[in-house]
């Protein structure tokens, strides 16, 4: 694992996000808006009502509040009394409570509404995107911790949108009670802002160390995520148990969380102590102006009912200020969270330039690696070295070859998920990399050794080979029928429409060799030019390898095809069978051929047929 976690707080100092990338970030803001926009325009315009008459309500209320005062006081006053005008105000005054209640309600209940319809739209894109990316890129760690931070960050971008809507509101709640002030008492405003700087400096500093923090351990988070997922899982409880893992695990898992509990920990504490001592100075200013407000009152120079609109005007407008400082330190920080989704969305993908030609209706020479040479990006050591070969249209070739000899990378660079470092890859005498990817790719039907398990029902797990066809019963059958699969399914209580694996309630899981049977099926329900195999029949027992290899030649005569085993009673059946030894070709050439070649696969053919007599 790469170690690229602080070892203590001063340590992660190093790794903060300076405040200029903080402000940065905010200009984010504008688009991200007009994302929300863009998913539902009535439910915005709604809120944002909501939220003006919110605004302009607590301005009213403490007016209405004098006047109710100063009403009283003034029938105190008189001999005769008339109470109509101050029924209206208290009537009016329960009206606008009232009315307070449900505008916030409203505003809860559209953010919410407008919060999950953007939820969805954005994890939509993260999949989409995913999907647009590279696989060379996927495998990429770096790159997975900014997957991780765009797709886990959902709820933080959705309290990101109340933040900054509730901010327009307090700012313009804030007008309004500052301008009751102005009129009254303009130095209670100095006494105001005095009140809140140092805190608004507290905000600031402590929620920017605490996204460096956060974001500096995207990696360990995701151990984290993994220990938790192997610790308490249905896939893993066998060995955890067997192999007495509980400790190990726990021990792991308790180590990094204590580590990462002990750093927020400091910062926490001292976030709230100084927090503390802050409002303390807040609270210092507000009596100091109550006093004030006191002393003109008893001076004559203002009355009860101002009084009361003076000091609650006050307090709202402190409590508002330290709010809007506090949110907007908090919307900076999420801003930066912001930052890494559209990041994330932001990933080139563009088509390489000179993808420009379409494929030809059909293999007319087959496929010819040249010379290739391939290392994984991440690593130095070469995989394949400078491998020639030809695989001829219509042709069936089995890989053959030791653990880690590079079968399946050969694979992978003929699908194009990486490009050979040297060397090239040519369809009929032309580069690969000039036919435009997605027409390329959906050429070949193939089934990888590690292929995906979908907890989805069984029709929907065959069907996956041509998701389109997912209504198309009769094809599912066929294919389910080709593969042996229709035999599985014949004992499922459910039939097509059983739910495989145990994740969710009435589902069943299968043996690995079902599971196999089933995603062989998706190989029949594609009509791909080309059939690549990896490994499909490891867990099948002799007979029904046998049976389904048979099928197999039988059915995809004119397709050219690739399969990789380990079994040489499916190989010897391959028009070709290419041995591959340490990255190279080593010897290429029919069953025949090589058996009379005396190197490693006579060697081999002859271990495994001993083994079976
Ligand atoms: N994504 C990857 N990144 C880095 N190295 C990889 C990656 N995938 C495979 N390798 C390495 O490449 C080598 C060849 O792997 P490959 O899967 O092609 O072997 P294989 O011949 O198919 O083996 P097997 O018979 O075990 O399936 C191995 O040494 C493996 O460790």
């Amino acid at each position: 694992m790469v170690n690229r976690r602080p070892k203590s707080f001063k340590d992660s100092k190093r790794k903060q996000v300076d405040l200029k990338t903080s402000f940065n970030a905010l200009f984010y803001i504008p688009r991200f808006f007009k994302e929300i926009w863009n998913v539902n325009k009535t439910l915005f315009l709604l809120t944002a009502f909501c939220r003006l008459i919110a605004a302009l309500l607590p301005v009213i209320i403490l007016w209405v509040g004098k006047l109710i005062i100063d009403e009283i006081i003034y029938q105190v006053s008189l001999e005769v009394t008339d109470y109509t005008q101050l029924w209206t105000y208290v009537g009016l005054e329960f009206g606008l409570v009232i009315l307070s209640d449900l505008i916030s309600r409203a505003v809860s209940l559209t953010d919410g509404l407008l919060g999950d319809q953007y939820n969805i739209a954005t994890s939509v894109t993260i999949i989409r995107k995913t999907n647009q990316i590279n696989i060379s890129l996927l495998e990429d760690a770096e790159f997975y911790d900014k997957l991780e931070r765009a797709r886990t960050q959902t709820t933080g971008r959705v309290g990101l949108m109340s933040n900054v809507l509730g901010q327009l509101q307090s700012a313009i709640s804030i007008a309004t009670l500052v301008a009751g002030l102005v009129i009254f008492d303009p130095y209670l405003i100095i006494l105001l802002v005095l009140s809140i700087i140092p805190s608004f400096i507290n905000e600031i500093r402590f929620s920017q160390q605490q996204y460096s923090l956060a974001r500096s351990w995207t990696s360990e988070r995701r151990e984290l995520d993994y220990l938790r997922f192997i610790g308490a899982n249905d896939k893993t409880a066998k060995e955890i148990k067997l192999f007495n893992l509980t400790d190990f695990v726990v021990n792991r898992f308790k180590n990094l969380s204590e580590e990462y509990f002990e750093l927020n920990k400091k910062l926490a504490v001292k976030r709230s102590a100084l927090g503390f001592l802050f409002n303390v100075l807040g609270s210092l200013s507000y009596y100091g102006a109550y006093v004030f407000i006191i002393y003109r009152v008893l001076s004559g120079a203002i009355t009860l009912g101002e009084l009361t609109f003076l000091s609650g005007s006050f307090n709202r407008l402190m409590k508002n200020l330290q709010e809007f400082f506090s949110k907007f330190t908090r919307i900076a920080e999420s801003a930066l969270y912001l930052k890494d989704y559209f990041d994330f969305v932001d990933i080139s993908v563009k088509p390489e330039t000179n993808e420009d030609l379409s494929l030809p209706k059909e293999i007319k020479q087959g496929f010819e690696f040249k010379d290739v040479y391939f290392h994984y990006p991440e690593s130095e050591k070469d995989i394949l070295k400078g491998i020639n070969f030809t695989l001829k249209a219509g042709e069936k070739m089995a890989f053959v070859g030791q653990n880690g000899a590079g079968k399946t990378t050969l694979t992978k660079l003929l699908l194009r998920f990486y490009e050979p470092t040297s060397g090239e890859i040519l369809l009929d005498g032309i580069n690969i990399n000039r036919y435009k990817k997605s027409e390329y790719q959906a050429f070949f039907g193939v089934i990888f050794q590690d292929f995906f398990k979908y907890e989805f029902t069984v029709k929907e797990n065959i069907a996956i080979g041509s998701i389109t066809e997912l209504e198309n019963q009769l094809k599912i059958e066929n294919a389910a029928e080709l593969s042996l699969a229709s035999g599985v399914v014949s004992e499922l209580k459910y039939g097509y429409n059983q739910r495989l694996g145990k994740r969710f309630s009435n589902g069943q899981e299968l043996s690995g060799g079902q599971w196999q049977k089933v995603a062989l099926a998706r190989a029949y329900m594609k009509d791909a030019e080309v059939i690549i195999l990896d490994e499909p029949t490891s867990a099948l027992d002799a007979k029904a390898e046998s049976e389904v290899f048979g099928r197999f030649i039988g059915l995809t005569e004119s397709k050219t095809s690739i399969i990789i085993s380990h079994r040489f009673s499916t190989v010897r059946q391959a028009d070709r069978i290419l041995v591959l030894q340490d990255g190279k070709v080593l010897e290429i050439g029919t069953h025949e051929e090589l058996m009379q070649n005396k190197t490693l696969y006579s060697e081999l053919f002859s271990l495994q047929a001993e083994g079976y007599q």
